[in-house]
């Protein structure tokens, strides 16, 4: 069946892509998504200045998943508007992810990949790991206020990473917000800010940045970013696409995104774990529960969550 997906009216050749975070810092691990089946090529987050992130330990996998506190470690805008032109060759779609410190940096780092090889920009309004900083998803007026900065320019279509809601009321005010503006696109989830994992033999967090306090990835996260896509898929406009992310690692959580009403999937904690044969694997297992579904395209499954 065609896998094939537009998202933003931009087409992706597969409804597999990587998301922003794992594997995605060094202009190596880009070309390898190039050469990969990921539908995409996402960069990390980026600063106006390169980061060297929190202190380690800060990654660590669990039996279903993750736990990180990576900090925003990046080479700095400039070095990704450098590499683009460079990861053209892969014809696939350049998305550009932005995690600007301040409204300033994002408007800053935004004009200049408005005029850049990038296809689509993901504007980060949800990392959870930057001490000191909140997540900006989590303030409604400064999520308004920043859109109103940053969607002020240029032609690409822009779009939001969220964090996680877990209320009606906050569904309803974020999707109110984002009409407002010409975003042509959000992903939704980003890793739970703030989950603690404590190993008892040690005593201590898993984790040293923030006193252990870090992002929660993979299966354990999945039952809520299918609530995020559901919910904005019902209160957003069609012209606004939805990424599915949180806890893809088969082609069956692939299906249950597309059910709930994702537009193309990110892969981030499996793609960690596995590297780039994920997204043929996941791919191709989608395609057979398509197939044994009798679904001829992933057009017809979309959103078709059957309510009891
Ligand atoms: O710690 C990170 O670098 C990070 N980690 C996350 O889980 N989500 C994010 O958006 C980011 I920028």
């Amino acid at each position: 069946p065609n896998l094939s997906s537009t998202v933003a009216e931009v087409n992706f050749a597969s409804y597999i892509l990587n998301a922003s975070g794992p594997r995605c810092t060094t202009e190596a691990e880009l070309h390898n998504l190039g050469q990969s089946e990921s539908a995409a090529i996402m960069t990390k987050s980026c600063t106006l200045l390169a980061r060297e992130g929190n202190p380690e330990p800060r990654y660590k996998a669990l039996p279903q998943g993750s736990i990180q506190s990576m900090g925003l470690p990046n080479l700095g805008y400039k070095a990704y508007l450098d590499m683009l032109p460079r990861l053209t060759q892969y014809n696939k779609p350049l998305i550009v992810s932005i995690s600007g410190l301040s409204i300033n940096d994002n408007v800053e780092m935004v004009s200049a990949f408005q005029k850049s090889a990038a296809d689509l920009l993901e504007v980060n309004f949800s990392c959870p790991n930057v001490p000191g900083k909140p997540q900006l998803g989590y303030d409604f007026e400064q999520t308004d206020k920043a859109l109103a900065a940053i969607t002020k320019f240029g032609d690409k279509p822009l779009g939001i990473k969220l964090p996680a809601y877990f209320d009606f009321n906050h569904f309803e005010t974020v999707a109110n917000i984002l009409k407002k503006y010409p975003v042509k696109f959000i992903s939704s989830i980003n890793s739970i800010g703030n989950t603690l994992v404590i190993d008892p033999e040690t005593e201590s967090p898993v984790i040293k940045p923030k006193a252990g306090f870090g992002g929660l990835c993979g299966s354990y996260i999945k039952p809520i970013g299918l609530a995020n896509v559901n919910a904005f898929r019902q209160l957003l406009p069609k012209e606004i696409s939805i990424f599915g992310v949180g806890g893809i690692y088969s082609g069956s959580d692939a299906f249950e995104y597309l059910l709930a009403g994702a537009d193309a999937v990110q892969v981030a904690t499996c793609y960690q774990e596995q590297g780039t044969e994920c997204f043929s694997r996941i791919s191709n297992e989608l395609s057979q529960i398509l197939s044994r579904k009798n679904y001829q395209d992933i057009n017809d499954a979309k959103g078709a969550l059957k309510l009891l």
